[in-house]
């Protein structure tokens, strides 16, 4: 990557640390020395530079690496320049590898969650016409001897899918531990922390958890999720061979798929919190069987004595002594104040496997005596198509 300056002049050293004050390396001796502003404006244009072919290399909408982020953050740049070719005389950068360390909640892989401090990877980028040369492992082996880290204690900020065949390769790096944020650690990584990883007190509730640790790339996260605590991760028994990988953004993996909704005793609960659906509190406002107040009265009655009064025939065959249409149509309509009844009354009791009483409102003719014949799978699937109903009420 060339720049309009002598990038050979600039960095002195065939790798560059760069840290938040952007200092200029020393200068070899002998050589000219521009102005100490120039200066820091030739580096500031050469971090946002890499920040935006490291960007278009990984697909993302906006760099992560530029010269006002590692001004505002505690993060090492390594730069690596071209010492050996001198295009046009003024030398050129291969790539370079930003880390820094952030405090993370990992889980382990017990799932139990951690407090930690790792160093992280945060961005790594080697240009397109060099890669695969070894510039990124000398990149990342002159890190970790600075660093003074092990590879299995790194955290890794959403991989992309080159970083970890790289890191397969070069550092054996292939099982990892599943997490719920955009980090990646691989297995040994709480064997060898320094200091140890603090377990977080057991009693602490899981609303106290910070659910996702603070990653440059939280804008990546493309999925609509429902909000903590239903988006629990499952637990997982072992730890999958690869890491979950992007679908939407090319090199950058993602978290994985969404996780399955909590079960519906959780949802039944959770439903309960939010308020009725305007449609649910028409309904009910219209609807006297509908309320609790109603139900409750006739929650010791003999159950079925409801539908024993009006009975009619799924099959069109009505035993009634008078099918007109409106008496087809007031069944209808019982039909489903029984199924709502039924569904509040499964809401309002958690699902506790109860029947569903069944109320005949006060003002209904009374229909004539008939056999009632609607079996009860039927039924169900109307308590279910209920739910669900009411379940694209949530508010996500
Ligand atoms: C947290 C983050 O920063 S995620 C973003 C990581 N950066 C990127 O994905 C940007 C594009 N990729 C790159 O810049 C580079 O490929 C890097 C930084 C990942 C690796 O640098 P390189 O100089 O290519 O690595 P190096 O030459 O030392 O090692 C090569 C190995 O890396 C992996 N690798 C590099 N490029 C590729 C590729 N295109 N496809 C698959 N694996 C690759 C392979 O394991 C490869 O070994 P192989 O050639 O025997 O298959």
């Amino acid at each position: 990557m060339e720049f309009p300056f002598d990038v050979d002049a600039l960095l002195p050293e065939r790798i560059t640390v760069l840290d938040q004050h952007l200092r200029p390396p020393a200068r070899r001796p002998g050589t000219t020395t521009p102005a100490r502003v120039d200066v820091q404006q030739q580096l500031m244009t050469i971090v946002d530079e890499l920040g935006k072919a490291s960007a278009k290399a990984q697909h993302l909408p906006v760099p992560i690496t530029s010269a006002s982020r590692m001004q505002s953050n505690r993060h090492v740049m390594y730069v690596l320049k071209d010492s050996s070719a001198r295009p046009a005389g003024k030398g050129a950068i291969i790539g370079f590898l930003k880390v820094g360390y952030k405090k993370l909640f990992v889980l382990d892989d017990r799932e139990a969650h951690n407090e930690v401090e790792p160093l992280c990877i945060l961005d790594f980028y080697i240009h397109e016409t060099l890669q695969r040369h070894g510039h990124g492992r000398e990149l990342f082996q002159y890190m970790l001897q600075k660093e003074r880290v092990e590879p299995h204690q790194l955290a890794i900020d959403r991989p992309s899918q080159k970083l970890l065949k790289f890191l397969n390769k070069h550092y054996n790096l292939e099982t990892t531990v599943p997490q719920v944020n955009n980090f990646v650690i691989f297995e040994g990584f709480f064997a060898h922390q320094h200091p140890p990883a603090r377990k977080l007190p057991p009693k602490r509730t899981e609303g106290d958890i910070k659910p996702y640790s603070s990653s440059d790339r939280e804008f990546l996260k493309v999925a609509v999720e429902p909000p903590w605590p239903l988006n629990r991760a499952p637990r997982r028994a072992t730890p999958p061979a690869h890491p979950p990988r992007s679908s939407s953004l090319g090199n950058s993996p993602e978290r994985g798929p969404l996780r399955p909704f909590v079960p519906e005793q959780e949802l039944l609960r959770s439903l309960r919190l939010c308020p009725p659906h305007p449609t649910a509190r028409l309904l009910l406002a219209t609807d006297p069987a509908a309320s609790p107040a109603q139900r409750r009265r006739t929650r010791g009655a003999p159950p079925g004595l409801g539908a024993q009064s009006r009975c009619y025939s799924r099959y069109g065959g009505l035993n009634s002594s008078s099918p007109n249409a409106d008496s087809q149509e007031w069944k209808q309509g019982e039909q489903e104040t029984e199924t709502r009844a039924a569904a509040e009354e499964t809401l309002s009791q958690d699902g506790c496997g109860e029947a569903p009483t069944h109320t005949a409102p006060p003002q209904a003719p009374a229909p004539p005596a008939q056999h009632c014949t609607v079996p009860a799978d039927v039924f169900n699937a109307r308590v279910i198509r209920n739910l669900q109903e009411r379940r694209s009420t949530r508010p996500w």
